[in-house]
């Protein structure tokens, strides 16, 4: 039974007796926890420590490197290295695939991350957080390409991120519910702090950037005027806006009261196919959100059956409650 307050390892001790996890992968996971717990202080010592500020770097982005881009891209190497099941490392922060094997095997798996999401809130000392993705391989996968890595978000068996906001939190899907833990500064244990994390189907709140209005396409224009007009519009009724500018708070709350998330592909950003990356932010981000009975679209397709062509290419995003991704994507003529 799960308990309130039970710790990381306990949770996962009960889906390892439960709920068929592997060892390795509750070894994995534990890991993972151990970056997010190091990457939290690093974080809330940012100012002390000098970790603020620009590294001098740029990624395969285009985007100037964080301080704490490289220090938490790090954190996640090193834990995750200590796998010996795990055959690749894929980061946002890393141009080429990481390889830790040269020789694969059936049950072998691939993480997927983005080590610290929201990185222009550094900062300002606003929230950001990590995110990470496993998926497990059926068989041997070629080392020689990094084309092996391309699976689509619909093979994940884990997902999860972490928000260093003002708590640490550390959200996880093995496949079935979703559970969020936070970290308690004196043991340093994650403990289960939010059971069985559902998203309502309806919601009146939506996160977009709207600043970006004049680039929007029609069908995202016509939902945001829809969206304004409130109870005098189609709706007839009011609707708030959130804008945080780090996925991981956005969605976060979406996950504690329900709500919309919307990133999508516009003028700006068309000729890179949106903003947001699909193998280390909206897949486990649309896998989570699946999971807790929201919904995850490009607006045409749902964004777990996208077939990967680059492991840093990027999607537009809608997610969140089902009901208001469906009319979002009514809007664009799916049904
Ligand atoms: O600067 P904008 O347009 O508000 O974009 C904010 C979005 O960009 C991101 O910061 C991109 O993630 P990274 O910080 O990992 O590059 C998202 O977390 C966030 O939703
Ligand atoms: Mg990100
Ligand atoms: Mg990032």
């Amino acid at each position: 039974m799960l308990e309130t307050n039970m710790t990381f390892r306990q949770f996962l001790l009960h889906d390892y007796r439960n709920e068929g996890l592997e060892k390795d992968l509750v070894f994995l996971l534990e890991d993972i926890a151990t970056a997010c717990a190091i990457i939290s202080n690093h974080v809330r010592d940012g100012a002390f420590k000098g970790n603020l500020g620009v590294a001098g770097s740029t990624n395969i982005q285009g985007e100037d490197q964080k301080q704490l881009d490289v220090i938490a891209d790090e954190e996640f190497i090193r834990h995750c290295s200590n796998c010996s099941r795990v055959a690749a490392l894929v980061s946002e922060e890393v141009d080429e695939v990481h390889w830790l094997k040269k020789e694969t095997k059936a049950g072998d798996y691939i993480v997927y991350f983005d080590p610290l999401d929201g990185s222009s809130n550094l900062d300002v000392n606003l929230s950001v957080g990590s995110i990470f993705s496993i998926v497990q391989i059926a068989e041997p996968i070629d080392t020689s390409t990094d084309a092996s890595v391309l699976i689509k978000g619909s093979k994940q068996i884990c997902a999860g991120y972490s928000v260093y906001g003002p708590s640490t939190s550390l959200v996880i899907t093995t496949g079935h519910s979703v559970n969020g833990f936070t970290h308690q500064q004196g043991t340093g244990e994650f403990r289960l702090t939010f059971k069985d994390m559902t998203i309502p189907e309806t919601t009146s709140e939506f996160a977009i950037n709207a600043s970006r209005y004049r680039l929007w396409d029609e069908p995202i224009r016509a939902y945001f005027d829809e969206c304004l007009a409130g109870v005098d519009g189609a709706r007839g009724s009011n609707t708030n806006m959130r804008w945080t500018a780090s996925m991981v708070a956005d969605i976060h709350r979406i996950l504690t009261r329900g709500g919309v998330f919307l990133y999508p592909m516009d003028e700006g950003n068309r000729a890179t196919g949106g903003k947001l990356r699909l193998m280390y932010e909206a897949n486990p981000m649309g896998f989570i959100v699946e999971q807790a009975g929201g919904s995850a679209s490009t607006g045409t397709q749902r964004i777990l059956d996208v077939t990967p062509t680059s492991h840093h290419q990027r999607v537009p995003v809608i997610m969140g409650s089902k009901d208001e991704v469906a009319r979002i994507d009514a809007f664009h003529g799916k049904s």
